[in-house]
């Protein structure tokens, strides 16, 4: 959708701030741009919809070269939300809203209605904000008018260039949130600015982590994580990346542990012989249609000499889909002081993780994405012994 060709991009004192670079958003995707600051991320993002020209190369947008469409068309095509996003202070939200379709042709109130409608996507009831003017709105609620206003004219692709960086932690964490859910259904072609590797990490398909006008790498965010291309990039992603890169890592179906399985209904003395006979000190339980109830211990079967499993059976709660991150399987054991979690398949159960699991997930994870295998080829016994 949108291809950078051997771009540089030289200002007239002689920066160079973009170097000779290529690469290339799929449509649909979100790209974080991600560095330090001044290494070339806005200048990047503008040469996208013409507001600076660059020295060399080319960029297409939907295989058109840019420099032959004519830049008014060209914005069209794209929204834009910055920092400072510029609202009128004199139009009220709706109005703020509503210019662009008005200024592509829409009569007002059809404009208005959309308008309307995109503020209520970003989360701003327009009964209770439309009415109001920018000045009585706070920063996080600005900032959504400016997502608001980006969005007005449907454009296929996105430009966003620190768009949470003036508000607070809490409250940006909020609009990223936000901002994945409503990309999740939108599918916008995004070029997204950031100087901020855990924003970068938690919004991108994929990260272009910039150096001094290049890319050093561009890449998943888990294999930036996991397998950083350079040492700038190591340094650049912290040396707790091990910690991140647990919330870009899924838990997989092979990372899991299969305990002995029971159910409510069984016998103790038949459960029981079961876990004796594989040397289990707990199982799982099942109800009678397979879906988790819980655990029991050994130990407890044991002193138990009659009934079935459902009199001695605990609840458990601590469980997870297959698919969600590591991390979060991390902070629900701490959360249930649990020794390990269940992992499930919508109703039906999978296996277990453990912390021992999980650690060696994550390493699997790491490996594979160094060699570039699948994380089940990585055999962890032969990395250690290499
Ligand atoms: N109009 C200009 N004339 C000369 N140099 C410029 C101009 N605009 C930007 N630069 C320089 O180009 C380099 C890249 O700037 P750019 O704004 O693209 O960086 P950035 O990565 O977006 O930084 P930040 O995160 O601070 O916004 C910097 O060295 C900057 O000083």
């Amino acid at each position: 959708m949108i291809r950078f060709e051997h771009v540089t991009k030289r200002y007239a004192d002689g920066t160079t701030a973009v170097d000779d670079l290529s690469f290339e958003v799929a449509e649909g995707e979100l790209v974080t741009l991600v560095g330090p600051s001044g290494c070339g991320k806005t200048t990047t993002m503008k040469m996208v919809n013409r507001l600076i020209e660059p020295s060399g190369g080319r960029i297409f947008l939907d295989g058109a070269d840019i420099a032959t469409v004519d830049p008014v068309e060209l914005r069209r095509r794209i929204g834009y939300v910055i920092q400072q996003i510029g609202l009128f202070p004199h139009k009220t939200v709706l109005d703020n809203t509503a210019t662009v379709p008005h200024l592509l042709g829409r009569p007002r109130k059809q404009a208005r209605a959309r308008a309307a409608e995109l503020l209520d996507l970003v989360g701003l009831d327009p009964s209770v904000y439309g009415d109001r003017y920018p000045e009585q709105l706070s920063g996080g609620q600005r900032q959504r008018v400016g997502v608001a206003r980006a969005l007005a004219a449907d454009p296929p692709v996105l430009l966003m260039d620190e768009p949470f960086g003036a508000v607070d932690p809490v409250v940006r964490e909020h609009l990223q949130t936000e901002f994945l859910r409503l990309q999740s259904s939108l599918r916008k072609t995004v070029l997204f600015v950031t100087h901020d590797i855990e924003e970068a990490v938690r919004l991108g398909d994929r990260i272009a982590v910039y150096g001094a006008g290049r890319i050093e790498q561009f890449d998943t965010p888990a294999t930036v994580l996991g397998a950083p291309a350079t040492p700038y990039v190591a340094e650049f992603v912290g040396a707790d990346r091990g910690l991140k890169r647990l919330s870009v890592t899924p838990i997989e179906t092979g990372d899991l542990e299969q305990p002995p399985v029971i159910h409510l209904d069984d016998p103790v003395g038949r459960a029981l012989a079961g876990m004796t006979a594989d040397g289990a000190r707990w199982a799982v339980v099942l109800d009678h249609e397979d879906r988790l109830h819980g655990w029991v211990a050994a130990d407890t079967l044991a002193l138990a000499e009659e009934g079935t499993v459902r009199e001695h059976a605990r609840r458990m709660e601590a469980w997870l889909p297959v698919g969600a991150p590591l991390k979060q399987a991390f902070s629900t054991m701490l959360q249930h002081d649990a020794g390990w979690i269940a992992v499930l398949d919508g109703d039906r159960f999978l296996g277990v993780l453990t912390p021992g699991r999980l650690h060696e997930a994550l390493r699997r994870s790491t490996t594979a994405d160094a060699a570039k295998i699948a994380r089940a080829d990585v055999d962890l016994e032969s990395v250690l012994d290499a």
